[in-house]
């Protein structure tokens, strides 16, 4: 594939498993999220794919599924650039809390609108709008050139720093992306365009 992109969202975490807002904190993975990333690996070998360069965030998480593809894939210490910029949305206030206690106290419409409206923050946090604007200056600078030279780019990253890339990719809308979940631990394959736009998008889905 031309100009491959390939976007992965960390396998489950502590704190998914106990369904707590988790923003900027950095619990490990469980061992069914290793498996996720492992399975995501998997996945990608079976479709022959290898990169030249990794990217990952500063959390844990994201870092250790990095590692986890690589190793699946036959890549294992493949260059990995690690960047705060590639962040979990900070969930602010609500990070530590768990998300049915946070509906029970201000809602669920309320909750909703936190996790999943494009410019609504929650109290203390980044709106997915914020994720935006520091994932998309960061993706333009340091990933997407090198993409555009023909490396082949593996970005491991977070379910809101990964939705701020797809809706930019998608040209999903403010209206549009409330709606657009990320699966632990499935890979969404991006072959680009000279001009940089979506030419092929695969779901790694089982
Ligand atoms: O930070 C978190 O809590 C999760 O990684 C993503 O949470 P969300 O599903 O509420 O966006």
């Amino acid at each position: 594939m031309n100009r491959l992109l390939v976007l992965a969202r960390h396998g489950q975490s502590e704190w998914n498993l106990k369904n707590l807002f988790t923003g900027w904190k950095d619990p490990g993975l469980t061992q069914r999220g290793v498996e996720e990333a492992r399975e995501a690996g998997r996945r990608l070998r079976a479709m022959g794919v290898q990169f030249d360069v990794a990217f990952t965030s500063v959390l844990s998480r994201a870092q250790r599924t990095c590692e986890l593809i690589l190793e699946e894939i036959g890549q294992p210490g493949l260059r990995t650039i690690r960047d705060q910029a590639l962040n979990e949305r900070d969930y602010g206030d609500l990070s530590g809390l768990n998300k049915d206690d946070a509906r029970a106290r201000w809602g669920e419409e309320q909750v909703h609108v936190w996790r999943r409206s494009y410019d609504v923050s929650p109290p203390g946090g980044e709106s997915l709008k914020d994720t935006v604007a520091r994932v998309l200056p960061y993706y333009v600078r340091e990933i997407l050139p090198r993409v555009m030279r023909g490396e082949r780019v593996l970005v491991a990253a977070h379910g809101n720093s990964l939705r701020a890339l797809v809706m930019v990719l998608d040209g999903l809308t403010p209206e549009t992306i409330p709606s657009m979940e990320l699966a632990t631990g499935i890979p969404l394959v991006y072959s680009l365009n000279a001009d940089t736009t979506v030419a092929d998008k695969k779901v790694l889905e089982g």
